[in-house]
């Protein structure tokens, strides 16, 4: 696997770049983005993943959310991967909630989807094996991630709480197992058995999870999505029943957008930089 730099630009003294590389995970070439604090120069860094929501690439997160000039300041690398595999030779659907660009964060059971769609793996085991080699990163890393890329991220650190030193969400996907959204996707990508569904469901995890890292979940009450796909209290439900302390805040006047995005990601950062910097 080699990574192929495809742009850089200097921001706040360190590094934002864009590559490609094979994906052997999704079978697909993938575009990534990654910011690389000024601490990078000298040291290697821990990094912060970033899961972005239906619809979105690695751009959105990286021109939108204003995230640079604390991960600058803290020295946190950001990962920014694109959100499903990509391709002409890639099954796709013209809705805009399945298919390219609607990944889930899941690997894909199903035809036509189940030759490329493996994002869990690509996330989880992928990246995190082939960046330290290529980048000035450290094993530490946390996760976050909006929408669909909340509820990816919250399901990554619950199935797999060792890998992640902290994990926070925006709006996210709380309950995809009961909600438009996920049914769609869960019902393609996974087929017709809810409990194969249970594995990708952050409330259902939650319940029954003894192992829970720092979690941190912020969700606007003017979300045009909140409640109905997003089921905020689903995730606060499970919580109570598994006595995890998790902060689930409801942000009054917020929406859905990169708007609410760029007004708390500092605090989610300053979050992420507790636990990362242990
Ligand atoms: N296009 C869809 C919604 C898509 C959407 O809101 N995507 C969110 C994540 S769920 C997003 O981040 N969009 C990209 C952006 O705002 O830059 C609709 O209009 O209902």
């Amino acid at each position: 696997m080699s990574l192929t730099q495809l742009a850089e630009s200097r921001l706040f003294g360190g590094r934002q770049l864009k590559f490609e590389h094979f994906a052997n995970t999704l079978s697909c070439k993938m575009q990534l983005s990654v910011y690389l604090p000024p601490q990078a120069e000298t040291q290697k860094v821990p990094a912060l993943y970033w899961l972005s929501g239906l619809t979105c690439t690695d751009e959105n997160f990286s021109v939108k959310a204003g995230a640079q000039r604390i991960a600058a300041e803290l020295g946190i690398a950001l990962i920014i991967p694109d959100t499903s595999p990509r391709g002409e030779l890639v099954a796709n659907d013209p809705a805009y909630d399945l298919g390219q660009g609607a990944g889930f964060y899941v690997n894909a059971t199903e035809a036509p989807w189940t030759a490329h769609y493996r994002m869990y793996d690509y996330i989880s085991r992928e990246l995190p094996a082939i960046l330290p080699v290529a980048l000035p990163l450290t094993q530490v890393k946390s996760i976050s991630g909006h929408s669909m890329g909340g509820h990816g991220a919250l399901v990554l650190a619950l199935r797999q709480p060792a890998a992640y030193r902290s994990v926070s969400a925006f709006s996210p996907i709380c309950q995809p197992s009961q909600c438009e959204w996920g049914r769609k996707a869960f019902s393609n990508y996974l087929g017709d058995n809810v409990a194969d569904w249970l594995e990708y469901d952050a409330s259902a995890l939650l319940a029954k999870a003894t192992m829970v890292p720092p979690m941190l979940v912020d969700q606007g009450d003017q979300d045009q999505f909140y409640p109905a796909q997003l089921r905020t209290e689903a995730l606060i439900d499970a919580a109570a029943s598994s006595g995890a302390k998790v902060d689930i805040r409801f942000q009054r006047g917020y929406d859905h957008s990169y708007y609410f995005i760029s007004s708390f990601i500092e605090e989610h950062l300053r979050f992420h930089a507790r636990y990362l910097f242990e």
